[in-house]
């Protein structure tokens, strides 16, 4: 099964929370930032002038537009730092927002893109951030659902391809076996879950319905 790929970059798009600008608080160093992108273009600056314009701009993209107007003054350090910068918001804003995180979970297995209109370091080819975010998921996903869903376990047309839908072999034997297996993996998955699920594993033309039974 060829894995797919999650495309992200506007808060309102689908899967929209995972762009930096998205409305969710992070709270990091002791306090609280509107979003994760005024956390992240305020760490580029050491001046507490420029860094308190930063922290009060009224959106995300304020906040990133005053930090590139005055990208001279950016600490020198600033290109090796970013990236532990950038894993330390997406970190609290996943563990602080229920949201984003159930989400997050609900994208395995899929590779995670930022579809970047500009640069080529967090989208593009590089994909730092989509990078991150996944290896976020990963450490989220140790347990429970995320890794049902990492390892999920396959619908029995791609289990079981030499049976037939209407195969008696489905009741009895060893199609009877996974079938039970099956619905127990299937149905103990969360609704999000199962959505997902669903969304990855398409029936072919005979097995159409076969969810709504
Ligand atoms: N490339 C890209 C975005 N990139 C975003 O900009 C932030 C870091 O970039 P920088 O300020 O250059 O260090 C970070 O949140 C990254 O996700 N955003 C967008 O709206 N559109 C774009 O095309």
């Amino acid at each position: 099964m060829p894995v797919e790929s999650i495309y992200f970059l506007n808060p309102e798009d689908p899967f929209g929370c995972l762009s930096n600008a998205s409305r969710h608080q992070v709270y990091i160093d002791g306090m609280s930032w509107q979003t994760a992108e005024h956390y992240f273009q305020t760490a580029k600056f050491k001046d507490a002038k420029l860094r308190y314009a930063i922290i009060r701009a009224e959106t995300p993209d304020e906040a990133r537009r005053i930090a590139h107007q005055h990208r001279r003054d950016q600490r020198p350090d600033w290109h090796k730092i970013k990236v532990g910068v950038m894993r330390k918001a997406l970190s609290a804003k996943a563990r602080q927002n229920a949201d984003v995180r159930a989400v997050l979970l609900i994208t395995a297995p899929a590779r995670l893109k930022q579809h970047a209109k500009t640069g080529d370091f967090w989208g593009g080819k590089k994909n730092m951030l989509g990078k991150l975010w996944m290896q976020e998921r990963d450490r989220l996903g140790e347990s429970g659902e995320f890794d049902s869903l990492n390892r999920p376990l396959p619908p029995p047309w791609e289990k079981y391809p030499e049976l037939h839908r209407a195969s008696i072999g489905w009741r009895m034997g060893y199609g009877e076996a996974y079938m039970e297996e099956w619905d127990a993996y299937f149905y103990g998955l969360s609704p999000a879950g199962r959505s997902r699920y669903q969304q990855i594993f398409t029936p072919p033309k005979e097995w159409h319905g076969f969810y709504d039974r």
